[in-house]
């Protein structure tokens, strides 16, 4: 029925208003909608490559929207879980690519909406209350489920679109990854392959000289009169490698002792046996004078009856007088071999008229580490660089250069194939150190107990890498170390006149201390003691002083008395701590710590020297204990029984001796 006053019945009435209701509805909907009928317009106009972008980001935005729907339906914690969702979200898909053609606008809304997140958590809004917090993970657990997934699974339009044309420049098959950890080593290593795969000799090895192809009947019966029947494992690798001409450079590590010395002498005795004019032809470079004298005594006892001639350079003589020892102005050379200094190389190379390399053969260096680390003057280089130059310009006469060319042999090649032999008891590994010496295809000899052999040797697979030293020494297998806890510092001398007492060690012992200045103060405070104390001179407490401050005459003579057993205490500086050959040493006492595990094996390699047994001592101050037992002599190859710690009660030695040295020291 119908109001006639309103002239609306109350049904139309209703309608009506329903009417303008769903009108506001409408329009409140359409202001939505029209942003939407953009989106799908635009989306209608993408490329398929563009629109796999798009449907990826679409699942991106459905998470988003998800998330959002849930911030509508929840309280105000939703904003933490839509902050939380964002950041990852964020994290997990990648940034666009510069030349994403994504619209500006829709860029600007996103960074809007993360403005606006990023600022609800500046405001504290978005902070995470506890009760929250379970349902807060489930929820991000979900939506970040569904992200993972979009993100994971890539649209194939898109891969294919991305695909770059290779145009050969793919990259390689790589082999499969190597579990083997020795391998791996070997593939970490920067080492050159023939410094990495040496070839390993065991230091028991011995062959009889006469097996070995190459060497002249009268030399083997020299070495027999001196009483070399047998080589010993390094000569019994090296000989052979040097005899063969074909053969390149060789490098040698080997233990202290070892008879590295006779490896190299001997086969260049035998190539020049041949020779018919004295020339220079070898040059054998050591750090010391008193090794250039220990040298040259054995190339001489070699070289008897074979007409070659030994020549030295040492510093300390005056060059007018050496230069008319080795060169005879009409003939030129008086020496086939010349043992020398570095220093004193050189300036005969520099300052020494006649002085001529070009027909050098054979170039050693022994004690390499030693001589390679000094670059005195440049020597390395200058040696290499002259024996180079002056092999080059050598002139052969009568054309014969021409005839050989003719021939195809290439005369400069030939010239300049000096061998080079490279020996150290600690060689270095390192392939830049040894650059300098233009080694030719060499050929890297070491000595040692092959790893594992017995389970004495260290096991590279157990090893702990971190505490690895970089290089790896061998002191000999019948060399017994011993470290003493020095527990009252100030009593240190008592601690080794003790020892020497106690040990009966006196005879035969060289002691190493840090310093010049020390080892004189040393030795001055052993022989007051013992002069106090009243022990006799002839019961073995003779001192004798070798340090680098001392004339060399005088230190000769100290050498010999030592050798003669005038003098039973050697103390000295690390002068004498490399290459010397003393005999009779039987004890070595570290009486400073060395400075290095290579000076350390330098030292007690003083003793024990050619298959002989000896014992090496440390005096160990409390300081210096840790890094004594943690790196100066952990990585060292020896015996099984490792280094022993011997304790020395200086109390139970009664007041005497004390009473004695501090009157010695304080009047
Ligand atoms: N084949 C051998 N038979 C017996 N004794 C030998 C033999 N070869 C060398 N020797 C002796 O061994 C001792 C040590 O030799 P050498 O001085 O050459 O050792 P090294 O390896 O050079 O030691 P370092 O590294 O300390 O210089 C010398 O007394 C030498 O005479």
């Amino acid at each position: 029925m119908k109001d006639a006053g309103a002239g609306l019945t109350a049904e139309e009435e209703k309608r009506k208003r329903k009417e303008e209701k769903r009108e506001k509805r409408k329009q409140r909907r359409s202001d939505v909608g029209t942003e939407t009928e953009e989106k799908a317009k635009e989306d209608a106009e993408q490329t398929p490559s563009k629109k796999g972008k798009k449907d990826k980001k679409s699942k991106k935005s459905k998470a988003d929207t998800a998330t959002e729907d849930v911030d509508n339906d929840n309280n105000d914690n939703t904003n933490t879980i839509t902050t939380t969702i964002t950041t990852v979200t964020t994290e997990e898909v990648p940034p666009p690519a510069a030349n994403d053609e994504e619209s500006k606008p829709e860029k600007k809304d996103k960074k809007h909406s993360k403005k606006e997140k990023k600022s609800k958590i500046a405001s504290g809004e978005g902070e995470e209350d506890a009760s929250g917090l379970s349902k807060h993970k489930s929820i991000l657990q979900k939506l970040v489920k569904v992200k993972t997934k979009a993100t994971l699974t890539p649209a194939a339009p898109e891969v294919e679109e991305e695909a770059i044309e290779a145009k050969g420049l793919e990259p390689l098959p790589q082999p499969a990854p190597t579990k083997d950890p020795k391998r791996l080593a070997v593939l970490a290593s920067s080492l050159p392959p023939w410094l990495a795969a040496p070839i390993v000799v065991t230091p028991a090895t011995t062959v009889p000289f006469n097996g070995m192809t190459g060497i002249s009947p009268k030399l083997l019966t020299r070495l027999e009169t001196l009483n070399l029947p047998n080589a010993f494992a390094v000569q019994s690798a090296v000989v052979p490698l040097l005899l063969d001409p074909k053969a390149g450079d060789v490098c040698i590590s080997a233990a202290t002792g070892s008879g590295k010395t006779l490896s190299y002498i001997l086969p260049i005795v035998q190539s020049l046996s041949t020779r018919v004019v004295t020339r220079l032809r070898a040059v054998v470079v050591v750090p010391t004078r008193e090794l250039v004298s220990q040298v040259f005594s054995t190339a001489v006892s070699l070289t008897s009856g074979t007409g070659l001639k030994v020549g030295t350079g040492i510093g300390s003589k005056a060059l007018a007088a050496e230069q008319a020892l080795l060169i005879d102005p009409d003939t030129g050379s008086k020496v086939d071999i010349l043992i020398t200094t570095p220093g004193r190389l050189v300036e005969h190379i520099k300052n020494t008229p006649g002085f001529c390399l070009k027909w050098v053969k054979w170039l050693v260096i022994d004690e390499a580490d030693r001589l390679l680390a000094q670059s005195f003057q440049e020597w390395v280089d200058v040696v290499v660089g002259s024996i180079e130059t002056a092999a080059k310009d050598q002139d052969w006469g009568n054309g014969l250069e021409d005839v050989l060319e003719d021939l195809g042999i290439n005369v400069q090649a030939q010239q300049i194939a000096v061998r080079k032999v490279v020996l150290s008891a600690t060689m270095t590994k390192d392939a830049g150190k040894l650059a300098g010496l233009k080694l030719r295809r060499p050929t890297m000899v070491v000595v040692e107990k092959p790893v594992g052999a017995d389970g004495t040797a260290k096991d590279d697979e157990n090893e702990d890498d971190e505490d690895m030293p970089e290089e790896v020494f061998s002191v000999p297998t019948e060399l017994r170390e011993y470290a003493i806890p020095i527990v009252n510092k100030e009593y240190k001398p008592l601690y080794l006149m003790y020892l020497l007492r106690n040990r009966s060690i006196k005879r035969g012992t060289i002691v190493f201390v840090k310093s010049n200045e020390g080892a004189a103060r040393l030795a001055k405070l052993i022989d007051t003691v013992v002069e106090k104390i009243g022990i006799s001179k002839e019961a073995g407490w003779t001192t004798g002083l070798v340090t680098g401050e001392m004339e060399k005459k005088r230190r000769e003579k100290v050498l010999r008395s030592f050798k003669k057993d005038e003098v039973q205490i050697l103390i000295c500086s690390d002068l004498i701590s490399r290459g010397l050959d003393l005999p009779h040493v039987d004890n070595v006492v570290n009486y400073d710590i060395p400075s290095s595990t290579r000076a350390y094996v330098h030292r007690v390699g003083r003793t024990a020297r050619a298959g002989k047994e000896g014992d090496a001592f440390t005096l160990v101050e409390d300081k210096e204990a840790r890094w004594f037992w943690r790196d100066l002599v952990k990585g060292i190859r020896r015996r099984e029984e490792g280094v022993e710690r011997m304790a020395v009660a200086l109390e139970d030695e009664g007041m005497g001796w004390r009473g004695a040295y501090e009157e010695c020291l304080y009047g």
